[in-house]
């Protein structure tokens, strides 16, 4: 578990300001695996996780579901045979927050448990 994932996610705020370009930088050396990418105009945080099968792939679906819950803060899932992509973002904000590398860094966490 890394201080970033040791933290946890704040309720999602409409006036809660986007990461600056200095703390995207920063943050982003935390999560190593992880890419921004726009989608949309949105920046994105996203990573591909692989698997040996399609089963494996949807249990690791499900403990990122129960983050997502536990934390009430939401990524994309794209579940294939062999491979999952979690992408996170502010809908709120319509952009990225510190909650997006938080909850980055807490699904990567979810792959030693
Ligand atoms: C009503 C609103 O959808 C909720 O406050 C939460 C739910 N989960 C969420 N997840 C993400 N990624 N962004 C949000 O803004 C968000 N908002």
């Amino acid at each position: 578990m890394s201080d970033l994932s040791a933290q946890k996610c704040e309720a999602c705020r409409a006036d809660a300001p986007q990461v600056s370009d200095e703390e995207l930088a920063t943050l982003i050396k935390m999560i190593p695996d992880w890419v921004p990418v726009v989608k949309d105009g949105v920046m994105q945080l996203e990573r591909e996780f692989k698997f040996k099968n399609f089963k494996l792939a949807l249990a690791f679906t499900n403990k990122v579901a129960e983050l997502a819950e536990a934390e009430f803060h939401h990524p994309g899932i794209l579940t294939e045979w062999g491979k999952v992509t979690v992408t996170y973002w502010t809908h709120a904000i319509n952009g990225l927050h510190k909650n997006d590398f938080i909850c980055a860094a807490k699904t990567d966490d979810l792959l030693e448990s």
